[in-house]
């Protein structure tokens, strides 16, 4: 069967990645999280005195951008990839608020998304891949053969991750995250390189009252129609 491209776009913590993940696992495709590696762009800026305050040296993190190299491993214990920042499992690290709360910013800069769009392009080459994350239907893949673009109400998203949170012992506070989500939606979605936006060619899908379970079911069938559409 011949291999597509998916591309999952959307708000933060709408359910992306897990649909993302169960899809490309189910399907034996790649997943990649192109989030994570704007997560570790931001964690080795956060260990590099890159930041002072709120202030990103751009001048420095652009002259090191060449030494930042992300890559994903399988990890066997939960059957999902791990990410790595130069060689150190960072899965852990790149979820805290404090990265959450960071990670915008660096994301808007011109230079880190070209460096990050480069690898993401390359991981696809070959296709058989699902990724997701702001700009993949619309800049990293614009000719994915299936593009999805999720969304749910602000205050659902922030329990979603707030129990997240809560279950893997973090310290966390809804209120701070729902504020989190917003913040990081507006960077998103207002900056100039390649912001947030539906593919005019994307399904919509708000999953607020749909369960994981559901989200997946409808995942599969919108591949299999895309599948069927593709045989000669
Ligand atoms: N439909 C859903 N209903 C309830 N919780 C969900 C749903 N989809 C995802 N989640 C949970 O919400 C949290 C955020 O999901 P995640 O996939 O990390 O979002 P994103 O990749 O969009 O940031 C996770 O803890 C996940 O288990
Ligand atoms: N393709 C992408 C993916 C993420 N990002 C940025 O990286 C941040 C973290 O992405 P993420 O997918 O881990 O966010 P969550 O929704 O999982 O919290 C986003 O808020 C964006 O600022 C981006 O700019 N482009």
């Amino acid at each position: 069967m011949k291999k597509i491209t998916i591309a999952i776009d959307g708000f933060s913590s709408c359910g992306k990645s897990t649909m993302a993940k169960d899809l490309a696992r189910e399907i034996g495709y790649i997943y990649i999280d192109s989030g994570a590696m704007y997560r570790a762009v931001t964690l080795y800026s956060i260990e590099n005195g890159i930041f002072q305050g709120d202030r990103i040296d751009t001048e420095k993190l652009e002259k090191h951008i060449g030494d930042i190299h992300i890559s994903f491993q399988l990890n066997p214990e939960t059957g999902r990839p791990d990410t790595y920042l130069n060689g150190v499992n960072v899965e852990n690290k790149i979820r805290t608020m404090e990265v959450s709360s960071r990670v915008s910013p660096v994301a808007a800069l011109g230079f880190v998304r070209e460096a990050m769009v480069a690898q993401q392009q390359e991981m696809g080459k070959a296709k058989g891949i699902v990724m997701d994350g702001r700009d993949i239907g619309t800049t990293v893949f614009p000719d994915a053969e299936l593009k999805i673009f999720v969304t749910a109400t602000p205050e659902i998203r922030a329990q979603r991750r707030y129990d997240e949170l809560k279950a893997k012992g973090q310290e966390a506070s809804f209120d701070e995250i729902l504020e989190n989500v917003r913040q990081r939606d507006y960077i998103d979605q207002n900056r100039e390189v390649s912001p947030l936006r539906k593919a005019d060619d994307a399904l919509l899908l708000d999953n607020s009252n749909l369960t994981i379970a559901q989200q997946k079911e409808w995942l599969a069938e919108q591949f299999n129609i895309v599948v069927k559409e593709q045989e000669p």
